[in-house]
């Protein structure tokens, strides 16, 4: 028997999404996700079945991973699985393709964890139990980071003292970039053209959210930087500030580095603005006249719109624009907002094709507006499995 399984586990700030994919007709043999780790009353759904009680970390949702799948018959010991893949946020310099993990890539993964401080411990807690589970496997790292390692160097490159930078390797690296690149590719195929053909900004609105300039199937831009942190507004990122904040805080609010870290990763963004993170929640409350909601759902859309603006700018002549991920797909609001007043660069969305609710992609933008307006849905397991099996079956 050939083994043709992946399992897939996407390792979030506070989730694990997982899926099992049989990669020899694509089918889906689980789909699963455990949500609010850390939190009361945290949440495991396994394709119709739904649990719900305290998951207090990575570990134990992974644990919880494994038994949902044997109880499925389809746990690690499957000798139909080819491999596991997981998503890693931060690889650095060094990884730029899918990599099988052993002692010393683990190591590298680990040294990042400053880095990507929310993310990279949950991708090495996934990997060990992986590991421990079913040592004979090939587990394969796929990278965030990867997608955007072709930015021009003067897109990676902060104009802070070179020397400096190198020694540290600080520079812009970019995330979310498997779902970039699935995004763009797909954003073609809607239009009828090859990813060579088309230059699209792919717009990745999750609970982290980030942009991207592709420019015929290559990344010329992204607005994450050296960490998750840059960019746009999230759940609860800031996204840019200034970075003179950061001295502020420090020298008059007398906030320590941990505090200031924490106040800009797990307090801002749209949970400091107004107090929520799910953006369901914040349209709900802006529609009833909550002004901090209102603020809040203005300051996030203004972000978007400027880098809808400047990708227009680098990239020159844009062919599509994509929504992608929990917010771009499913909140019409936004995506209404956002292009809403770009008539004049060729952007427009038509309000009925707006308010379709699909999973497939699709166009919404009328037939006379110059540039594609679409919402793509993204599939980070699917492009991470068929990058893991295009490996180990090399
Ligand atoms: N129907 C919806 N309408 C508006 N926003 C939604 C909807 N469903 C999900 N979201 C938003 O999507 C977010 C989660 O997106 P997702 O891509 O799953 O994020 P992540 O992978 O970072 O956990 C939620 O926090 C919420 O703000
Ligand atoms: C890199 C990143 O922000 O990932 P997520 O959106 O899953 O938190
Ligand atoms: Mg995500």
């Amino acid at each position: 028997m050939t083994a043709t399984r992946i399992l897939v586990l996407n390792s979030g700030s506070s989730s694990v999404k997982y899926q099992l994919i049989d990669m020899a007709d694509g089918s889906r043999l689980a789909t699963g996700l455990v949500e609010r780790i850390g939190e009361e009353t945290s949440r495991v759904k396994h394709g119709d079945r739904e649990t719900s009680g305290p998951i207090p970390d990575h570990e134990a949702a992974l644990r919880a991973v494994a038994e949902e799948l044997d109880t499925d018959g389809l746990g690690l010991d499957s000798p139909e699985l080819a491999a596991v893949g997981h998503r890693v946020v931060h690889g650095g310099l060094r990884f730029t393709a899918p990599t099988v993990v052993d002692d010393e890539v683990l190591e590298e993964i680990e040294r990042l964890v400053p880095v990507a401080p929310l993310h990279n411990p949950a991708n090495i807690t996934g990997i060990r139990i992986a590991r421990a589970l079913r040592p004979d496997l090939p587990q394969v790292a796929v990278f965030d980071t990867a997608f955007h390692t072709t930015m021009p160097e003067y897109a990676a490159r902060y104009a802070i003292d070179v020397e400096t930078a190198d020694a540290h390797r600080i520079r812009r690296y970019g995330f979310h970039g498997t779902s970039h690149a699935y995004v763009s590719r797909e954003t073609a195929k809607l239009l009828g053209k090859t990813p060579e053909e088309v230059n699209v900004i792919v717009l990745h609105l999750g609970n982290g959210a980030s942009a991207s300039a592709v420019r015929g199937g290559v990344c010329v831009d992204t607005s994450m930087g050296l960490t998750p942190l840059e960019g746009l507004v999230m759940g609860t990122r800031s996204g840019d500030i200034d970075p003179a904040v950061v001295f502020h805080l420090s020298r008059v609010a007398g906030m320590s580095v941990d505090e200031i870290d924490e106040l800009l990763n797990k307090k801002s963004g749209m949970v400091g603005l107004c107090g929520d993170n799910d953006m369901r929640e914040v349209v709900r409350r802006a529609v009833e006249g909550d002004g901090a909601a209102q603020l809040a759902f203005g300051v996030y859309v203004h972000r978007l719109k400027k880098y809808i603006g400047a990708y227009s700018a680098v990239l020159g002549r844009v062919d599509a624009v994509a929504f992608t991920a929990g917010v771009g797909e499913n909140s019409a609001p936004v995506r209404e907002a956002a292009i809403g007043g770009l008539e004049e660069m060729g952007y427009a969305v038509d309000a009925d094709l707006n308010s379709v609710r699909s999973d497939e992609p699709r166009l919404i933008s009328p037939d006379y507006a110059r540039v594609a307006v679409a919402v793509v849905p993204t599939d980070e397991e699917l492009e991470i499995a068929q990058q893991v099996y295009a490996l180990v079956r090399a």
